[in-house]
């Protein structure tokens, strides 16, 4: 299993990071068979798995639940969990008992936060703690109801210079790696070569130490429509929807079960049922 000292590592010879979100048991264990480095179990899961509009009302309950599950499929794979909206804001001891189950209760071997300045000291904690924490900067999508939407960040040579200082902060707090969400591919690639610890780019363009992507978009499960930075390499829905219609239908028409399906009594038996019966 990769870790964190190895992340630094890939960085410092360029070889990509590969990270990718697994919600479950069923997910997780493809994401290891597929070779990925890091599993992100991302708070994305509120609206992926779970219908909300956006991922502020995901509980610190529902990333244990689900992280759990995701430790169980892959029990190889390094494994970072989403820290939840305001489990991370209110105060340094608040964060570290969350952060702290988190790791404890799931198994998981970091905790992923978003932003920068107030969250900076929280980073520090939890890292001295002994809890590697990632950062997340850009879109930060627990802020979506300040940014006005789901839109691209450090746009202007202000923004730009702004995120670029925050990486550094980051680094200092000690955090081993930072998401770079939805920002223009010229800022990701400065950011890269700011710090020394990797950039995993989503919507950063290629000029970054890794990329991440969420499970369900770059399968086509389940997701009607996805951000312009997401590669779609199949769409499994038809098939999806194909074999629940085939079930339907076959059990209308009386074609579903048949003898293979279906489990049967011995003769002698029966013979003893239908006397008892008699
Ligand atoms: N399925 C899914 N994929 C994700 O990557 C994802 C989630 N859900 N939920 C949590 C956040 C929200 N994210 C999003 C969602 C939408 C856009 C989006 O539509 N962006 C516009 C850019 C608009 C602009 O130009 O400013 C786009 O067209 O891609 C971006 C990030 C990323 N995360
Ligand atoms: C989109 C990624 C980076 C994330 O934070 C999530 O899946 O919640
Ligand atoms: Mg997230």
């Amino acid at each position: 299993m990769k870790q964190t000292t190895d992340f630094l590592k890939m960085k410092e010879v360029n070889e990509k990071i590969v990270m990718l979100t697994a919600y479950d048991y069923p997910s997780a264990k493809q994401a290891e068979q597929g070779g990925v480095d890091v599993i992100l179990v991302g708070d994305s899961l509120g609206m992926v798995v779970l219908g909300y509009d956006s991922t502020v009302s995901v509980t610190l309950d529902d990333m244990i639940h689900h992280a759990k599950a995701v430790k169980r499929g892959a029990k190889d794979t390094f494994i970072v969990v989403d820290m939840p909206f305001l489990t991370y804001h209110l105060s340094v001891k608040d964060t570290l008992i969350n952060a702290g189950r988190l790791i404890q209760e799931t198994g998981a071997h970091a905790v992923k936060l978003e932003g920068a300045d107030e969250v900076i000291e929280k980073i520090a904690a939890i890292t001295k703690a002994g809890i590697p924490v990632c950062a997340h900067l850009g879109l930060t999508p627990q802020s979506v109801g300040v940014l006005g939407g789901y839109k691209v960040q450090g746009k202007d040579a202000q923004a730009a210079k702004k995120l670029i200082e925050d990486a550094k902060k980051c680094e200092e707090a000690g955090a081993f790696a930072i998401v770079l969400e939805c920002v223009p591919k010229q800022l990701a690639k400065e950011v890269s070569k700011s710090v020394s610890i990797p950039i995993i780019g989503i919507g950063a363009g290629i000029e970054v130490d890794g990329q991440v992507l969420v499970y369900h978009d770059i399968l086509g499960y389940g997701v009607e429509r996805v951000p312009k930075f997401v590669k779609q390499y199949h769409s499994v829905n038809p098939f999806m929807i194909e074999s629940i219609q085939a079930y339907a239908s076959d059990v209308k028409n009386k074609q579903f079960p048949q003898e293979k399906h279906t489990f049967t009594m011995k003769e002698e038996e029966l013979k003893v049922l239908y006397g008892g019966l008699e």
